[in-house]
């Protein structure tokens, strides 16, 4: 049986197991949970009276006749139907959040660019006001592409909620802590975590820590998924089990109200008279995850060579193309390195993917210096990058023995688009000026001789 406790102002069930306290374990299960007993109907969706006086409404993520596999939907038993959450709409500005196509005339995209931490300021932000798009790529018209953001976030929302209709946004924090209390329940979400809100699902952030300061990777397109392992079997890599959904909680809250809606890129905002996050039980396969990045088990060389970084993927968004992703989200953590007679570093390349990478904690082996945790890069479609000098000289004279690679996690968002900078990312954003510098002093050791010149 289920007790019940308030979590800011939002009534839950717990009690499901205390390793998973408020959430419920698995990635794209079928998952069933309620706030009050018998709130959900049994065998059937659409009984001709709810229990409670609840409505029953779906919440649809993919087309009805999306394969069984893909398929994704929720039903909500709630105390109104979001209809009454909605209204007249006025347009209203975001300034700082941009959506694609955004190309700015002015901004040179092509080129290798990293940020240093975007600083926090003295303004109180909000999860929608302190959002700071940095790249964005592809058309959110016809699905397909991203955006990269920062999210600088200071203030909670009071009695405002937020949905996009555009994108499910995946979210890397890296300083402070903040609650997301949605339709669907309450997720926690700190450093080392990350979480996905679907598109369409309403709810409001509460700073615990603050300030607040983190990633985003808005998807305009197909859901993101695990990538299969091939070979690699069953386990490793991310494991479903370590993935966690809230469990339903609801507020029966009257009071006025507002919600801002994200829609072709555009924000909109109504003022209605209660609370949005209703919804009291709910049943289905569409819903907030979050996850524990330390639980990502890495697979690597352990012989010789350094392989692809998709090794490393945690979540991929496929693009209609097979093996051609329009997002992966790809961890680059602690780890052992063993490789024998290797350049152990990334290599040197070009790739028609563009990269775009933040640094979470730690240093990462290709920048030692220069990529602090917080600061941001991007590797454009075909832009020739790799490690800068001080990796390549210690990498290519170090003894290779086993290494632990500790205290590092950064990510890469790599998407089969390019990437376009926003004016913010190119001209109030601190970008390193110097940066192509890092690979300046790298040296010419071809001398004809097959030994080479190392001095
Ligand atoms: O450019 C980068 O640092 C990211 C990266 C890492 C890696 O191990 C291999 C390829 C790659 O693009
Ligand atoms: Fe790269």
């Amino acid at each position: 049986m289920n007790e019940m406790t308030k979590l800011s102002g939002l009534t839950r069930a717990t009690g499901i197991s205390a390793l998973h306290e408020g959430y419920m374990p698995g990635f794209g299960n079928d998952f069933e949970t309620e706030a009050l007993p018998g709130a959900l109907p049994e065998g059937r969706n659409s009984p001709q009276k709810c229990a409670y006086g609840l409505y029953g409404e779906q919440l649809s993520g993919t087309a009805f006749t999306a394969p069984s596999h893909q398929n994704e939907r929720t039903w909500c038993y709630r105390i109104r139907p979001s209809v009454k959450h909605s209204g007249r709409y006025e347009k209203i500005d975001v300034p700082y959040w941009a959506t694609a196509p955004n190309v700015d005339p002015d901004v040179i995209s092509l080129g290798q660019y990293r940020w240093n931490p975007v600083p926090h300021s003295d303004q109180p932000l909000t999860w929608v006001t302190g959002m700071r798009t940095m790249t964005t790529a592809g058309d959110v018209y016809t699905q397909v592409g991203m955006a990269s953001h920062i999210y600088l976030v200071t203030q909670s929302m009071q009695d405002d909620y937020f949905y996009s209709a555009d994108s499910e946004l995946l979210v890397v924090p890296q300083e402070g802590r903040l609650r997301f209390a949605t339709e669907l329940g309450v997720i926690d979400l700190e450093p080392k975590e990350i979480a996905i809100l679907p598109r369409g699902l309403v709810y409001r952030v509460e700073v615990l820590e603050g300030p607040a300061r983190g990633f985003v990777c808005e998807n305009y397109g197909q859901k993101f998924d695990l990538p299969g392992r091939g070979p690699i079997g069953a386990n490793g890599m991310a494991n479903r089990r370590d993935f966690k959904t809230p469990v339903a909680a609801f507020e029966d809250r009257e009071t006025p109200s507002t919600v801002t809606i994200k829609w072709q890129g555009q924000f909109h905002r109504t003022r209605i008279g209660h609370s949005p996050l209703d919804v009291v039980a709910w049943h289905g396969n569409y819903a907030p995850v979050k996850y524990d990045l330390r639980t990502y088990c890495p697979i690597g060389a352990i012989l010789f060579d350094h392989p692809d970084p998709s090794i490393f993927t945690v979540l991929t968004a496929p693009s209609g193309v097979e093996g051609t992703a329009n997002i992966d989200f790809v961890l680059f953590r602690e780890r052992w390195m063993t490789m024998e007679d290797t350049f152990r570093p990334p290599w040197y390349h070009k790739n028609v993917m563009s990269e775009l990478m933040g640094n979470i904690y730690g240093a990462y082996d290709a920048k030692p210096n220069g990529f602090a945790p917080g600061a941001m890069s991007l590797h454009n479609m075909m832009l020739p990058h790799g490690p800068d000098n001080t990796a390549f000289e210690k990498a290519t004279h170090d003894d290779l023995g086993p290494e632990k690679l500790d205290n590092t996690m950064s990510f890469m968002f790599e998407t089969r688009f390019p990437q376009h900078l926003t004016r913010f990312a190119a001209q109030e954003a601190p970008l390193q000026d110097d940066y192509i510098d890092c690979w300046d002093s790298l040296k010419k050791h071809f001398d004809g001789t097959p030994e080479g010149n190392w001095d």
